[in-house]
Formats: structure tokens, C-alpha cells, sequence
């Protein structure tokens, strides 16, 4: 068959679509209350009877002399305008280059699962968590309809599968309406309905956590950690800073705006392992509703890839990068020698195609900084960044200057004031007559993190009851205490014959040895 022809074929199908969706319209709940039976039947008819002419017109457009075919063409054009006064607007799910889902989409299926759940009849139920509420959402090519000022609308739910994979399906909303209610429509009904939408989907949000193990790509699941601030033991005031700082940061939009700055805020926490830095950090997604980035920097292969990712993190997250100085060489120097001479080697190794994981990340800092700085001010909004590190002094003072790492936050070892909420918190005592023993064990200077005192409290077994507990804390306070007086001996004997250049370095290599002893314990 000829080309032409073929596109007559298809036009008259789809005229006789469309007088088929004008019947159908009609069918729907509130048109039919309002248009009697024998009026559908004739706009069917009608409908019908143009598809033919407009078949008719199409062969005689084929064969006619130019000038003839040209007015065709208008006349056609003209009564399609005036025998089909529906448009149609289509909302699909995933939009752009990378197939992201629309914001525009997720609104819709949020208000019309809210707005339109008393009136439809075919739902389907979903619930993303065990722990979340069940969410009633219109069912595939479903219709609804639904009345926004004297405008008449109607909403249908449905899909596009792809030929090659039944997998590979893509949903969308469709919007018809008349033509007379074009201007409310497109200018205050989809503004209603967005508006509605991003409403309820605050209230239905379920957090995520996202995380690139597979590299360059985030993927995610649910993120409930029940981390609250009220858990936390630290300093109350420092305490009730951080949660000011960050709902002044939550609420800072407009002061944003006013003075010039993205609305973005990076936050450094640093404290040895196990004095909550990444407990602090879940409190703090809790506290501000917030999605969570674990950004894994050694996964990553190029700046080019660390700014893919960042670019596709959406508002209203933090952004981890846990111990940044294990992830990244950030001594000082942003480009080393060996690190030129280990760039050559990767760009070999991956013309070679030798792309494997075992090769340690090609992120740098200062494309982390450029990121942090350029870029990323220019590409979304409200987001936190957040740093954590064991060892503070090996970060390179570029990387933690306010602007970059706005809020720097010591997490520490535990004192006694922070044992008794632990002991309020794990076993419910306010005081207890061990309590002074315990006071004078930490008084010393016995260095025990918050872990180790979480840990020490817990009861294990149903035989546990506080005093035992108690005793099992003060079992752990003299070990850390005999531990740091043997660590302390040891030093004072090395610094004795430490005058001449070989026991210089006898008490260094010791030093270490004794570091990393401590370290690993
Ligand atoms: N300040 C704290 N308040 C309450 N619980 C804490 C605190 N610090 C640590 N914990 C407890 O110790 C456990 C370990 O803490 P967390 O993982 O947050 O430490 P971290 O500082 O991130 O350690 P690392 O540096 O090794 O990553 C937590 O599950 C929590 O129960
Ligand atoms: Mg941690």
C-alpha cells in the first residue's frame, strides 16, 4: 500500500476514535445525567458520518489539482476544529532524557486519589511500607470526572506498553475538557490540582534513603530509623542549637532568597567512632522530614560521575558523605604526583576496558569543592550536606571553611551528666546508690563513648535487671580505665631515652603501635 493511502487508513481510524471518546464521554456519571440517551446516540451517528466524510475528503486531497487539495486541507482542518471541541492534555509518567518521574504526574495521581476515590470504581490499593497507610489510587484506564468553577472535567488513567517488553509499560493521565474552558483549565485548574497534589503528598510521604553501590546510579528504599533527637545524649544547649539551626534552615526560604545565597547548608560532624555522628544524622532526616543520599565516594569513578549523582538528587534531602577522609586522599595537596601518575594509569587501565571495582575512586577534591560550590548552587534546593569524619585535623581546611561546612559539630566521648539519661532512657532510673561509683569511675577521665554506654546498659537477656546492668557498666569502666593507665605507662617509659635520634624513632614506632592498638580496641 501506498504511504498516502496508509495515512488515509489511519486518519479515518482515527477520526472514529475520536467519535467513539465523544460517546464515551458522554457515558461517564455526570454527562449522562445531564445529556439524554438519544443525544448520545446522535453525536455517536454524527461522529460516524464525519469520519467517512473525512475519508472521502482524504482520496479527493490525494487526487485533486493543488490549489483544490490546499483548500481541502483547510476545510478539513477546520471542521475537525469544529466537530471535536475537546482537548486533551496528557500527563505522563516519566519525563526528559533520563526518564526521571514527573513531579506534574505523582501530583495528579495524589489528588486524584484524595479527590476523586468516592466516585471512582475500579481502585487499586497500595502501601509502600508495612508501617504506612494504605493509599487508594484510580485503576488503570479508569475515568473519573470532576467540576473545578462551571468547568466540566474528565480524567483517564492509562498506559502505553512498549512492543519489545510488556515490562517496559508508561502510564499517564489524560485531561479532557471542552474548549470553552481552555483559559480556567490551563490557568487556575491544573494550578489547583498541582497545588492539592504536592499537599497531600507531604502528608503521605513516605522518606528514602538512597544509596550508589551500583556507582554512578542512585537506587533507594524506605528510610525508617528511629533516631530522634530526644535519644541523643549530648550537651542540651548544643543540642537545642543544632535543632534551631536546622528548622531556621527548614523555614530559611525566603531569607534565602533575600540575601542572594542557595538555599543549602553543609554541616560537619566529627567525634571518634561510636559517639553518634550517624545517629545525628538520621535524627536529623526525622526531624526535618527529609529523604537521605548516602553517597558513597569510593564507588564513584570521576568527577564526572560525582556530579551526575548530585545533579539527581531532588529538594528536601541531606546529602552524607560519611567518613570523607577514608573516601578521599584530602591532605592538603588537591593533586599529587602519585595521584598524576595513578590518573595515567586508570585512563590506561580504562582504555584497556579494565573498568574494575578493586580500582579506588577517581573523585577528587577539588571536584568535590567545585561541585559544592558552582553546580550544585545552581541545580535544586533545600538541601543539606552532610560530612562526618573521625579525624577532623586530616581534612584539608578548604574543604570544612564556612560557606562550604557552614555548622562543624563535635560529637564526643560520654560524660557523666550524659550516662544518666542513658540510664533514664535504657532502665529507667533516675538515681540508683551505684550512681556515685559511676560518678567518680567517669570523673577520671575515662574516655567510654556513648556506644560503649548504650551498649553496656542494654539488658540481654530477660535475667538482666538494672543492677546488673549497672555492675556490667562498671566492669567496662575499669577495663577502659586499666587499658588507658597500661597505654599511659608505656608512653612515659619510651619518652625517657627518647634524647638521642634512634629512640626518637623507637618511641614513634612505638606511638603507632600503641594508636593503632587503641584504634582496634
Ligand atoms: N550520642 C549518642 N546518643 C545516643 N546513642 C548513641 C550516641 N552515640 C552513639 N550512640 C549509640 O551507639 C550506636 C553507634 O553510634 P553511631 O553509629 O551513630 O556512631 P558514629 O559516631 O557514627 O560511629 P563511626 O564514627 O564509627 O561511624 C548507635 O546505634 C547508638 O545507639
Ligand atoms: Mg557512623
Amino acid at each position: 500500500m501506498k504511504p498516502s493511502l496508509l495515512s488515509l487508513f489511519f486518519t479515518l481510524i482515527n477520526y472514529n476514535i475520536h467519535a467513539k471518546g465523544l460517546a464515551s464521554i458522554m457515558e461517564t456519571q455526570k454527562m449522562k445525567a445531564m445529556v439524554p440517551a438519544r443525544l448520545t446516540q446522535t453525536w455517536t451517528t454524527m461522529g460516524s458520518t464525519i469520519a467517512s466524510f473525512m475519508f472521502v475528503c482524504a482520496i479527493l486531497s490525494q487526487y485533486c489539482p493543488y490549489e483544490l487539495r490546499h483548500i481541502i486541507r483547510r476545510f478539513r482542518r477546520w471542521l475537525k476544529n469544529n466537530s471535536y471541541p475537546y482537548i486533551q492534555i496528557a500527563i505522563h509518567e516519566f519525563t526528559g532524557e533520563k526518564m526521571r518521574r514527573s513531579e506534574a504526574y505523582a501530583c495528579v495521581e495524589a489528588y486524584l486519589s484524595s479527590n476523586t476515590s468516592k466516585t471512582t470504581q475500579r481502585l487499586k490499593a497500595e502501601m509502600e511500607t508495612e508501617h504506612s497507610n494504605l493509599v487508594l489510587s484510580m485503576d488503570e484506564y479508569e475515568r473519573v470526572s470532576d467540576a473545578f468553577q462551571d468547568a466540566e472535567v474528565e480524567w483517564v488513567s492509562s498506559k502505553v506498553v512498549s512492543t519489545k517488553s510488556t515490562r517496559n509499560e508508561q502510564r499517564f493521565y489524560k485531561l479532557k475538557f471542552h474548549k470553552r474552558y481552555r483559559e480556567v483549565i490551563t490557568k487556575s485548574y491544573l494550578e489547583h490540582v498541582i497545588k492539592q497534589g504536592k499537599e497531600i503528598r507531604k502528608g503521605n510521604r513516605t522518606r528514602r534513603i538512597y544509596t550508589n553501590c551500583s556507582g554512578y546510579k542512585w537506587s533507594h528504599t524506605v528510610f525508617e530509623h528511629p533516631a530522634s533527637f530526644e535519644t541523643i545524649v549530648m550537651d542540651e544547649e548544643k543540642k537545642q542549637e543544632i535543632i534551631e539551626d536546622l528548622l531556621a534552615f527548614r523555614k530559611g526560604k525566603d531569607y534565602y532568597d533575600r540575601i542572594g545565597k542557595a538555599w543549602k547548608r553543609g554541616y560537619l560532624l566529627y567525634g571518634p567512632p561510636g559517639t553518634g555522628k550517624s545517629t545525628m544524622i538520621a535524627a536529623m532526616a526525622n526531624l526535618l522530614n527529609y529523604d537521605v543520599y548516602d553517597l558513597e565516594l569510593t564507588a564513584v569513578n570521576s568527577n564526572a560521575d560525582l556530579r551526575k549523582l548530585l545533579m539527581e538528587t531532588t529538594g528536601k534531602s541531606i546529602i552524607v558523605i560519611e567518613d570523607i577522609d577514608c573516601s578521599l586522599d584530602l591532605t592538603g595537596q588537591r593533586k599529587k604526583k602519585a595521584e598524576k601518575e595513578e590518573d595515567k594509569c586508570y585512563e590506561k587501565k580504562q582504555e584497556e576496558g579494565n573498568n574494575s571495582n578493586s580500582y579506588s575512586s577517581k573523585v577528587t577534591l577539588s571536584g568535590l569543592l567545585n561541585f559544592i560550590d558552582g553546580l550544585w548552587s545552581a541545580c535544586g534546593t533545600e538541601r543539606l550536606v552532610v560530612v562526618t569524619t573521625n579525624y577532623v585535623e586530616k581534612l584539608d581546611p578548604a574543604l570544612i571553611r564556612t560557606g562550604r561546612m557552614d555548622k562543624h559539630i563535635e560529637l564526643s566521648y560520654c560524660t557523666f551528666k550524659g550516662f544518666k539519661v542513658f540510664a533514664k532512657n535504657y532502665l529507667n532510673l533516675e538515681t540508683h546508690q551505684m550512681f556515685d561509683k559511676i560518678e567518680e569511675l567517669m570523673a577520671r577521665e575515662t574516655k567510654i563513648t556513648p556506644a560503649d554506654v548504650a551498649e553496656n546498659l542494654m539488658p540481654k537477656s530477660s535475667l538482666d535487671d538494672p543492677e546488673r546492668c549497672l555492675l556490667n557498666f562498671i566492669h567496662a569502666l575499669e577495663e577502659v580505665k586499666v587499658k588507658a593507665a597500661t597505654s599511659n605507662k608505656a608512653e612515659s617509659k619510651e619518652i625517657e631515652p627518647a634524647k638521642g635520634s634512634k629512640a626518637m624513632e623507637k618511641l614513634a614506632a612505638t606511638n603507632l603501635i600503641f594508636k593503632i592498638f587503641n584504634y582496634l580496641v
